[in-house]
């Protein structure tokens, strides 16, 4: 899987060299590039943005820049193999399906905008070539789309095949449908007894069934406490 990251601040993806994505990169499954947007300026003040058409607050990402970094990053002919990300406010929600989704392609590009966004015509023009998706992370503001894109990153890699030493670990975790969707159970390890806190008992028992119960049943009780919008009425009438 190659990785791309078009951004005025590309060192924010000097992390994915820590850690499993430096990893994955040693090993091959991942590769990752960093392009400054700014390297297809042509000004003596390498200028990115201008001020919106219409009016308004703030400034807007010109295309120019965008259009000539595709040129050469992505290429001029359309290839729908190829997946653009573009994090943005008004996107579609991201998604455990959607990073599914990416976590069987070969190519991402992800567009990092700031400011109050990029001209939309660069949208356009992607969707005219590649496979475009425009995400949100959640329903707060963000600065820019870099952090948005280095979270889109793990949740991708992590769920490419050999990333994770154990893959059964993803197939516990909240979000993923071998929960049902329900939110993942309370975790203990040892000590058994810590500041006055004890491991619940029934974990100790070494009964497996009476374990899986209480997983179950932990992992209800939050998700209807905490995320009552996952449990719809079909979930509800089966727990
Ligand atoms: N993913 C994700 C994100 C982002 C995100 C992603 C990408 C960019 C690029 C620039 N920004 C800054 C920005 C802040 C606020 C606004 C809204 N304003 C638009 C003009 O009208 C007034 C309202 C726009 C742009 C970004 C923010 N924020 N939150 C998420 N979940």
């Amino acid at each position: 899987m190659r990785l791309d990251y078009l951004s005025i601040f590309p060192g924010y993806f000097d992390v994915l060299g820590i850690s499993l994505l430096g990893k994955a990169a040693v090993n091959g499954l991942v590769d990752v590039y960093a392009h400054d947007l700014r390297d297809w300026t042509h000004d003596r003040h390498r200028t990115v943005d201008d001020t919106p058409c219409g009016g308004g607050a703030g400034m807007v990402m010109k295309p120019d820049p965008w259009g000539e970094a595709f040129d050469e990053i992505i290429g001029t002919e359309p290839d729908p193999s190829v997946h653009v990300v573009f994090p943005s406010p008004s996107g579609e929600p991201f998604t455990q399906s959607v990073a599914h989704d990416l976590s069987s392609v070969e190519r991402i590009v992800f567009c990092c905008g700031r400011y109050e966004g990029i001209d939309h015509r660069v949208i356009d023009y992607a969707r005219s070539m590649w496979t475009v998706h425009e995400v949100s992370l959640g329903d707060y503001v963000l600065n820019g789309g870099e952090v948005a894109a280095l979270a889109i990153t793990e949740a991708v890699v992590r769920l490419v095949p050999g990333f994770m030493g154990n893959p059964q670990s993803l197939a516990e975790e909240s979000f993923s449908a071998g929960q049902d969707g329900l939110l993942e159970y309370p975790l203990f390890t040892r000590p058994v007894s810590w500041r006055g806190l004890d491991v619940p008992e029934v974990l100790m028992s070494g009964h497996h069934g009476r374990i899986a119960k209480w997983r179950r049943d932990e992992s209800i009780r939050l998700t209807r406490e905490r995320r009552p919008d996952l449990t719809d009425s079909d979930v509800s009438a089966r727990h």
